[in-house]
C-alpha cells in the first residue's frame, strides 16, 4: 500500500491519477543519474524527488523535459533533504563514496555509515512510512544502520527496509549463461547471504543446470567478486554504476507494482529475516515476495548441497561482524 497517496494531474493529462512518490538520495552520482533516468521512464512513478549535495537542479531540469507522466523536482543540500523525502513512498539510497581498486566494501564504512545514518534520521522525521532501498555500501552494515535508526525512534517496520542485492542475481544470470549458454533473462539464479565477497552465496545447484566442479568454483568466485571486475576496469574512477542503475530500477519497479497490488512478485533482498536468525544473523538476503506492505514473505533458502553449506558457513562470521558494526555505529555514534 502506498504510504502517502495524493491526487495530482499527470503531464498532458486531464485525468486525475494516483501518484506514488519516489525519492532518490545521491541522485547526481554515477548510479543516481542513470537510476533517475530509468525511474523517469517508469510509468508507475508519479513524482520523482532528486536529492544530492550537488548538481540536482541540473539533473532534474534535464529529466523534466522527458515526456513521461511523472513530475521531477531537484533538491540540493542538507537544508532541502527533509523536503525531498517528505511524503515519499519509496526512498532509494545510492549516496556515498564508491570503491577504488584495492579497497573492500567495508573500507567505505568510515564515510558512508554517517551519510546513511543522516538520511535515515531525516526519513524518520518526514517519511516514517516510506520503504527504504539501501544501495550504499557496505550494504551488510548500512541496512542495520537504517533499521537501528528506526528502532531508536520506535517505528521500526522490518517490512520496509531493503538492502538492494539485485545486482548479484543480475550478474549471476549473465555469468551462468555466458558459460553455459541460454537466455540470461530466463535463467534466474538464487543468491543468498549478503553483498560482499564471501557473504555472496550463489546457489547454483538450484538452477537445474549441470556444472563441472571447476565451473562451480569459477562461477562462484566470479559472482562473489563481480563488483571487483568493474572496480578494476574503471581504474580508480569508481565501481558499477550502469548495471547497478538497472538493478536498482528493476527492484524499485517490482516494489511499486507490489505496493499497487500486483501478486507473486519475488526479488532477492537483504532484509531483517527469520531465515537469517536460524543461521545466527539478523539480516540475510534470500528471495523475498513483495506485497502491499513491502515484504510479504521471506522465502527460505531451499535445498542446498555440501559445497553451498560450506559457502554459507564461511559467510556467517563476516556477516555477523558487518551487522554488529552497523548496529554499534548507531548506538555509539
Ligand atoms: N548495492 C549494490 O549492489 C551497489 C552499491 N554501490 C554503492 O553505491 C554507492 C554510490 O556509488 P556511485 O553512484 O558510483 O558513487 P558516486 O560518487 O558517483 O555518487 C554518489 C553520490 O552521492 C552523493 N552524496 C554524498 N554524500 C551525500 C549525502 N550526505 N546526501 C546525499 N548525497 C550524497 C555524492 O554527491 C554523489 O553524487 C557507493 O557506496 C557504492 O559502493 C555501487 C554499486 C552496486
Ligand atoms: O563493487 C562495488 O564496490 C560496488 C558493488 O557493490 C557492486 O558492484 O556489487
Amino acid at each position: 500500500m502506498f504510504a502517502n497517496r495524493v491526487i495530482t494531474r499527470g503531464f498532458a493529462s486531464s485525468v486525475a491519477s494516483l501518484a506514488p512518490k519516489v525519492a532518490v538520495v545521491g541522485a547526481a552520482g554515477g548510479i543516481g543519474q542513470p537510476l533517475s533516468l530509468l525511474l523517469k521512464l517508469n510509468p508507475h512513478v508519479g513524482r520523482l524527488a532528486l536529492y544530492d549535495l550537488v548538481n540536482t537542479p541540473g539533473v532534474a531540469a534535464d529529466l523534466s523535459h522527458i515526456n513521461t507522466q511523472s513530475s521531477v523536482k531537484g533538491y540540493k543540500g542538507p537544508e532541502q533533504l527533509e523536503d525531498a523525502l517528505k511524503g515519499s513512498d519509496i526512498i532509494v539510497v545510492p549516496a556515498g563514496v564508491p570503491r577504488k581498486p584495492g579497497m573492500t566494501r567495508d573500507d567505505l564504512f568510515k564515510i558512508n555509515a554517517g551519510i546513511v545514518k543522516g538520511i535515515a534520521e531525516a526519513a524518520v522525521k518526514v517519511a516514517p512510512n516510506a520503504h527504504i532501498l539501501v544501495i550504499s555500501n557496505p550494504v551488510n552494515s548500512t541496512v542495520p544502520i537504517v533499521a537501528e535508526v528506526f528502532k531508536k525512534a520506535g517505528i521500526f517496520n522490518p517490512k520496509r527496509i531493503f538492502g538492494v542485492t539485485t545486482l548479484d542475481v543480475v550478474r549471476a544470470s549473465t555469468f551462468v549463461t555466458t558459460l553455459k549458454g541460454g537466455d540470461a533473462t530466463k535463467t534466474p539464479v538464487h543468491v543468498i547471504g549478503g553483498h560482499s565477497g564471501v557473504t555472496i552465496i550463489p546457489l547454483l545447484s538450484q538452477t537445474g543446470i549441470n556444472f563441472a566442479k571447476e565451473e562451480v568454483d569459477a562461477l562462484t568466485h566470479r559472482i562473489q567478486f563481480g563488483g571487483d571486475e568493474v572496480v578494476k576496469a574503471k581504474e580508480g574512477l569508481g565501481s558499477a554504476t550502469l548495471s547497478m542503475a538497472h538493478a536498482g530500477a528493476r527492484f524499485t519497479d517490482s516494489l511499486l507494482r507490489a505496493l499497487a497490488g500486483a501478486k507473486g512478485i519475488v526479488e532477492p533482498s537483504y532484509v531483517y529475516s527469520e531465515i537469517g536468525a536460524k543461521h545466527g544473523v539478523e539480516y540475510f538476503a534470500t528471495n523475498v515476495e513483495l506485497g502491499p506492505e513491502g515484504v510479504a514473505k521471506v522465502h527460505p533458502i531451499g535445498p542446498i548441497n555440501a559445497y553451498e553449506e560450506q559457502l554459507l558457513k564461511a559467510a556467517i562470521p563476516e556477516l555477523q561482524a558487518n551487522i554488529k558494526k552497523g548496529v554499534d555505529f548507531v548506538h555509539q555514534g
